[in-house]
């Protein structure tokens, strides 16, 4: 860790709420979490569609692309999944700083690495969404096939299987992949951020 003493916040002169005010929109991140297979790129990027149709900022951050550059140091420890957070988390505030919408798609598995990522915002820019499948469930889609995998040793430390994953407690939305179709889950979404005045 480098000692930051010497280093000091400089207060840019266009702030967040100045590009705000020029659009109709406020940015904030939308924080989905689920096992592997639960649907959040598919539903990320369907909500991401959607908004970017309707004429919204959008940015779309998805855990295996970030994995391929700028956490391509990264493993699947305990420590290096909250390194991963952790930036990922520092990422999407400057994006929503931008006014930017965000959607983030990563398993994101504890509970205490996604409080650390929710400090980091304004309350309302901060939206957690549980993307609830069963583990059998993702097993039985293993879009991938990881889960075949993992179950065979090739992959260790794979989430719900030899690694934990943590279910929200309190998320602003849960959206029920194993129950709802895509089209039924995105507009939970997007409703809530009519509701919440994210987009207007
Ligand atoms: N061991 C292990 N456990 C879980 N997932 C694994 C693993 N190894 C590779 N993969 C693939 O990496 C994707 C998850 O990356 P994330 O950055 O979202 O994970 S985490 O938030 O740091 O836990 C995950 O993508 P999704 O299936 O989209 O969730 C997998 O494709
Ligand atoms: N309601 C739903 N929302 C999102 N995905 C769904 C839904 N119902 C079924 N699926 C399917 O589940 C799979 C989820 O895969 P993916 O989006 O890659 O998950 P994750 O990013 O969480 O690993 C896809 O094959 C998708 O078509």
């Amino acid at each position: 860790m480098k000692n930051q003493t010497h280093i000091f916040w400089h207060q840019t002169t266009v702030t967040k709420p100045d590009r705000e005010k020029q659009s109709s929109q406020k940015g904030a991140v939308i924080w989905l979490t689920g096992l592997s297979g639960s649907g959040k790129s598919t539903l990320a990027n369907c909500v991401e569609a959607a908004l970017f149709a309707a004429g919204y900022q959008t940015y779309l951050l998805d855990g295996d692309n970030i994995r391929n550059g700028l956490n391509r140091d990264l493993s699947f420890s305990e420590e290096d999944r909250r390194e991963n957070i952790r930036r990922i988390s520092e990422v999407a505030k400057l994006f929503a700083d931008s006014n930017s919408i965000v959607l983030t798609a990563f398993i994101s598995p504890y509970r205490a690495d996604r409080s650390a990522a929710r400090k980091k915002f304004e309350s309302d820019e901060f939206i957690e969404v549980y993307v609830k499948c069963s583990l059998a469930v993702c097993e039985s889609r293993d879009p991938k096939g990881l889960y075949k995998k993992a179950r065979s040793g090739i992959i260790p430390s794979f989430t719900g299987i030899d690694s934990p994953y943590e279910p929200p407690e309190s998320p602003e939305l849960i959206v029920d992949t194993e129950q709802q179709d895509l089209e039924t889950c995105t507009n939970q979404v997007i409703q809530y951020l009519k509701d919440k005045n994210i987009i207007r």
